[in-house]
């Protein structure tokens, strides 16, 4: 099982390959980075578990050589929000970061099962996507978007507001959508935990908010110095161990993510109707199998406001889709008709 991260070197990147090398699973972990990947591999290599760690730098073939025979692929790589930066504000220099990592992975390993961190998450997915089509090796169900830290976040503050932290492993609330403000949409009335029955609607307006605005608070509180890194990478090491394991032939998993809802035609069309648009891409639990999206769960019952919730989410997740998928084609057709580009 080799995993590989790209942009792992950075503040996400390091713990992320952290939790990835103590993975019993991973064999193989491949770290790059335009910067210091020596260095991180050397220091995590002398950590006493199965993964053998490499770390390439993009000269001398860094990319393919990290890429090659790589089962599942992590993409943190790309600039961090600061205070007054939105998540789509990082669109351009992301974008482009995103595209050339994309066709590194079409050409070198497009088998893997991709996973992508790098933000705006509801654009950067539809670019590999089309990458992937470019390069004739689309495969749905294949490519993943990591919105697991909404779901991190919802299980920690649902389980604050009950007065029970210890709780928070337990809690499970499904948050779906997308992964930037209104698009994260958290249905809480599908909490495995009550909220307390005697909730104020400014509290649950309140807890709903946190939820989707989760991000600015530790942007915040950095102050300048980034965004989640930690509890991103913890989220980012759950999400891919359910992958890891699916791949490995458990079955069962589910887990959200932000996918196309071509992986799963069926589903999809479900999901579609439920949602009452035509989105190329949108967040749901996933099961997850040896060949990635095995179903699309359907959102199931929603209260009148978090219909509302979806429906708000909406009109920005298809601004954002159509962001990505822009961007791609244009670009393309601007290298068809200038070679040298
Ligand atoms: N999906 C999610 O829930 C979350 C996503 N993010 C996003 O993750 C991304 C990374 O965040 P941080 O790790 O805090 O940023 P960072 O700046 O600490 O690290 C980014 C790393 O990417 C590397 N990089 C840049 N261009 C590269 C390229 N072409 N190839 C390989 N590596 C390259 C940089 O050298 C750096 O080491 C940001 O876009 C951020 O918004 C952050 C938190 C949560
Ligand atoms: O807020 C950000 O920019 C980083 C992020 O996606 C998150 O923490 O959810």
């Amino acid at each position: 099982m080799k995993a590989v991260v790209l942009g792992a070197a950075g503040g996400i990147g390091q713990p992320l390959s952290l939790l990835l090398k103590t993975n019993p699973h991973i064999t193989d972990l491949g770290l790059f980075d335009i910067v210091n990947t020596p260095g991180v591999a050397a220091d995590l290599s002398h950590i006493a578990t199965p993964a053998v760690v490499v770390g390439r730098l993009p000269p001398d073939d860094g990319l393919k050589a990290v890429l090659t025979g790589a089962d599942i692929v992590v993409i943190p790589a790309g600039v961090p929000r600061k205070p007054g930066v939105n998540r789509d504000d990082l669109f351009k220099i992301n974008g482009g970061i995103v595209k050339d990592l994309a066709t590194g992975i079409a050409s070198f390993a497009p088998k893997a099962f991709v996973l992508v961190i790098s933000n705006p998450v509801n654009s950067t997915v539809p670019i590999v996507a089309e990458v992937f089509k470019k390069h004739g090796v689309y495969d749905p169900k294949r490519i993943f978007g990591v919105t697991t830290l909404d779901v991190v976040r919802a299980s920690t503050f649902v389980a604050e507001l009950i007065g029970t932290p210890g709780a928070a492993p337990d809690v499970v609330v499904p948050v779906v959508g997308g992964h930037s403000g209104v698009t994260i949409v958290p249905l809480l009335s599908q909490s495995t935990h009550a909220l307390p029955a005697d909730l104020s609607a400014d509290a649950f307006a309140a807890l709903v908010k946190r939820i989707q605005f989760g991000g600015d608070e530790v942007v915040k509180a950095k102050d300048g110095a980034g965004s989640a890194t930690l509890s991103m990478a913890y989220a980012g090491a759950e999400f891919a161990g359910k992958v890891i394991r699916a791949l490995k032939g458990e079955t069962g998993i589910v887990a959200p993510s932000f996918v196309a809802l071509a992986a799963d035609a069926a589903g999809g069309k479900a999901l579609a109707a439920e949602i009452g648009a035509d989105l190329e891409f949108f967040s749901a639990n996933v099961e997850l199998g040896k060949e990635g999206v095995v179903k699309i769960h359907a959102l199931g019952k929603l209260t009148g406001a978090e219909a509302e919730l979806v429906k708000a989410a909406v009109p920005e997740l298809a601004t954002n889709i159509k962001t990505g998928v822009t961007y791609v084609l244009d670009k393309y057709e601007a290298e068809e008709k200038n070679p040298k580009l």
